[in-house]
């Protein structure tokens, strides 16, 4: 047997533990079981606590129930376990020690995917968690995940990183038909004077529509409201190997003073429509010229882009967004989004 039983760690409570300030109990009466029972018992051999006065520290007395300590982890729904970040051992000797008990546990259970955050505070288990055979998922400020999958007869089936960028940019067109451009100030030679529609990345856990707003005041200090999006780029190998969400959304202004954002634009103004279409950059580019066609198209009432929706799907439980255009069957334009005039 790898790990110690739930009756054996009440036992050893009642009987055993009596100095501390990490206590045993409060992690026991936890559902996940030995394996909380593993890191409560590595925070306190760990921490040298003592049991009936002897220092747990180093000790062979307890050093057989030590080499059998597992990280406190639990069960996904996809027969992998996601082991407990808060819970890691600080000691490294300790974590590999139950890093490798964990991993021939999981194995005998036929446990498959194994998820292993460490916090940039741990960052010294992350060679040990490496050299046991994890690999690296992804990464952000605070954190490297890192994942094992264990059978060796079949494939992996652990979903990748986030394999995208989501961009956006904003055709803000007013009543004079101009159209709100900037000009970027870091940008390649190649585009170097161009002015373009003001574009950027959207935020974590931002809506499309939200996003093209926020960009467009961040970047030329206009206020805009979200109309459509009239039409969207894919593109691979962007930035980082990933691929390229670009969506292109007619915003209609709310305001008209510009004041620039400096850190990322140079001069920012409104430009009469057929003079930023005349630019050579536009005229000769296959994608900007076609989004301008697109975006004189819907103003002439010949294409509809698409409104968001907002929804809860039970699939998943979540709000969340549907970009559609509204359909209307019974020939009653006044209802329909395509044929609403954005510009009235
Ligand atoms: N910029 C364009 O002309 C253009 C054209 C077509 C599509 N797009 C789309 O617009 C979206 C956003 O792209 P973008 O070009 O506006 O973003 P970007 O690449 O210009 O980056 C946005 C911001 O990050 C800064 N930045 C980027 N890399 C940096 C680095 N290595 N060091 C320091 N600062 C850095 C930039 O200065 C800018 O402030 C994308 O989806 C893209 O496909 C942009």
């Amino acid at each position: 047997m790898d790990s110690v039983s739930l009756s054996e760690v009440t036992i050893t409570r009642r009987t055993h533990l009596v100095e501390g300030s990490r206590a045993i109990s409060s992690s026991v009466s936890n559902t996940k079981s030995q394996y909380v029972y593993g890191e409560s018992l590595a925070a306190t051999a760990d921490s040298g606590y003592k049991m009936n006065g002897v220092n747990l520290k180093n000790r062979t007395l307890f050093g057989s129930v030590k080499e059998r300590l597992l990280l406190d982890a639990y069960d996904d729904e996809y027969g992998g376990v996601v082991v407990d970040h808060g819970k890691l051992p600080s000691n490294p000797n300790v974590f590999t020690s139950m890093l490798r008990n964990s991993l021939s546990d999981w194995r005998r259970k036929g446990k498959k995917g194994i998820w292993l955050k460490l916090p940039v505070e741990q960052s010294e288990l992350v060679p040990i968690a490496i050299k046991e055979g994890f690999e690296y998922h992804h990464a952000e400020k605070g954190y490297v995940m890192l994942t094992y999958w264990i059978p060796e007869m079949e494939p992996c089936m652990l979903p990748a990183n986030a394999s995208h960028q989501v961009g956006v940019g904003g055709f803000v067109l007013n009543q004079h038909k101009e159209v709100l451009v900037v000009q970027e100030k870091y940008c390649t030679s190649s585009n170097t004077g161009l002015w373009k529609l003001p574009t950027g990345f959207i935020n974590e856990s931002e809506e499309i529509f939200s996003g093209a707003v926020r960009e467009v005041k961040e970047e030329t200090g206009v206020d805009t409201e979200f109309l459509e999006v009239i039409a969207f780029r894919h593109a691979h190998n962007v930035a980082f190997e990933k691929s390229d969400l670009f969506f292109i959304c007619m915003l209609k202004p709310l305001s008209d003073k510009i004041i620039i954002d400096d850190l990322e634009i140079k001069a920012a103004k409104w430009m009469p429509l057929e003079e930023y279409v005349e630019q050579p950059m536009i005229r000769g580019d296959k994608m900007f010229k076609r989004v301008i066609e697109i975006c004189e198209a819907r103003l002439r009432h010949r294409y509809c882009g698409l409104s968001p929706h907002r929804l809860i799907s039970s699939f998943d439980g979540r709000p969340s967004s549907l970009y559609y255009n509204v359909v209307d069957d019974d020939q009653d334009h006044s209802h329909s989004t395509c044929s609403a005039n954005i510009y009235e």
